[in-house]
């Protein structure tokens, strides 16, 4: 890496030395066995892992961009971690590939770093492991622009565990093999813990020939990028900012969208709500704006609007 290296490079880069760090957190805390579960509302739990993890990634990344604004899920301003958890390696073949022309003279002031350090906090303290990932989502002037999806609990053939998917709007996606869903099939991705009647009525719409109910926006969105389903659906306020930057410019570096319920893009600046308030719809091999147009108004217009 030199001097030179353009910023958005350098940021995602140690970002997935950071992620796959927070994700031995993960499993270290699901180890040792107490989860230290505190309970952030209705349906919106908190664990040491999340903590942990939270605290190893703004630590690491503030230390290296100082200037940056990080936005974490859990709030964390801790900055005093242990050496162990603070990551200065950036990912050195991520590095080795060019900067699309789009973000190379990207300043400080561009850029909000999403940090989801746990995504299916649920679905974690439940068991159902793979459903969780870590989310570091680079958005620049109000884009979402880059994003690291990890696994820590991915098995792969080789006993080898974790791994770690990345994107960049302009250069492509790596850490994975794209696969394109069915063609003969309509499958959607939803939640499993958070439905209620009005996002039901907006599944039902789409007659899907298979829905699967799983944990975490970023889990749903690797179903669409590995051809597990066509779409994501969402029909209700409750995720935020920092679970879909991420997703969205992994799945958009690969020729997909995510969008709200309307089919409108998400802002990701520094001032922004952080509730993603009319839901999320994401596709990958569909005409986006037919799915939305699928969804009847009145749902679309019930969604988030108190
Ligand atoms: N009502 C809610 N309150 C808090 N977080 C939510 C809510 N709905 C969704 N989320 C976040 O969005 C993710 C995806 O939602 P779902 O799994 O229901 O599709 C959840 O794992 C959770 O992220 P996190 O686990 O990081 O708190
Ligand atoms: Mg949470
Ligand atoms: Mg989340
Ligand atoms: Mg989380």
């Amino acid at each position: 890496m030199t001097s030179t290296t353009p910023l958005v490079m350098r940021i995602m880069a140690l970002s997935i030395s950071t992620a796959k760090r927070a994700g031995v957190i993960i499993r270290d805390v699901l180890k040792q066995g107490d989860l230290g579960i505190v309970d952030k509302g209705k349906n919106d739990p908190q664990t040491e892992a999340d903590r942990s993890a939270e605290k190893c990634i703004i630590a690491s990344l503030s230390k290296k961009f100082p200037t940056i604004k990080i936005i974490g899920e859990e709030g964390g301003t801790d900055l005093n971690v242990c050496d162990d958890w603070l990551v200065s390696e950036p990912n050195e073949s991520f590095l080795q590939q060019s900067c699309p022309a789009a973000w190379q003279d990207a300043q400080p002031e561009d850029f909000v770093i999403w940090v989801d350090p746990l995504d299916g906090t649920a679905e974690y303290t439940q068991g159902f492991v793979e459903h969780v990932t870590v989310l570091i989502g680079v958005a620049i002037k109000n884009s979402a622009v880059g994003g690291i999806i990890h696994q820590p609990f991915y098995q792969h053939a080789s006993g080898e565990i974790g791994r770690t998917i990345w994107g960049l709007k302009g250069l492509g996606t790596g850490g994975f093999t794209p696969v394109a869903p069915p063609k003969d099939e309509f499958i959607i991705t939803t939640t499993r813990s958070h439905s209620n009647a009005l996002h039901q009525r907006a599944v039902d719409v789409f007659n899907a020939s298979k829905v699967l109910k799983v944990g975490g926006a970023g889990y749903k969105v690797l179903q669409l990028l590995e051809g597990k389903a066509h779409a994501y659906v969402f029909a209700t306020p409750g995720c935020k900012k920092w679970d879909t930057c991420a997703p969205e410019a992994v799945l958009e570096a690969n020729g997909g969208t995510l969008t709200n319920i309307n089919g409108e893009h998400y802002e990701y600046h520094a001032d922004v709500e952080h509730v993603n308030r009319r839901g999320v719809l994401a596709s990958v091999g569909s005409d986006h704006k037919e799915l939305v147009e699928k969804i009847p108004l009145d749902v679309r217009q019930a969604v988030g609007s108190k």
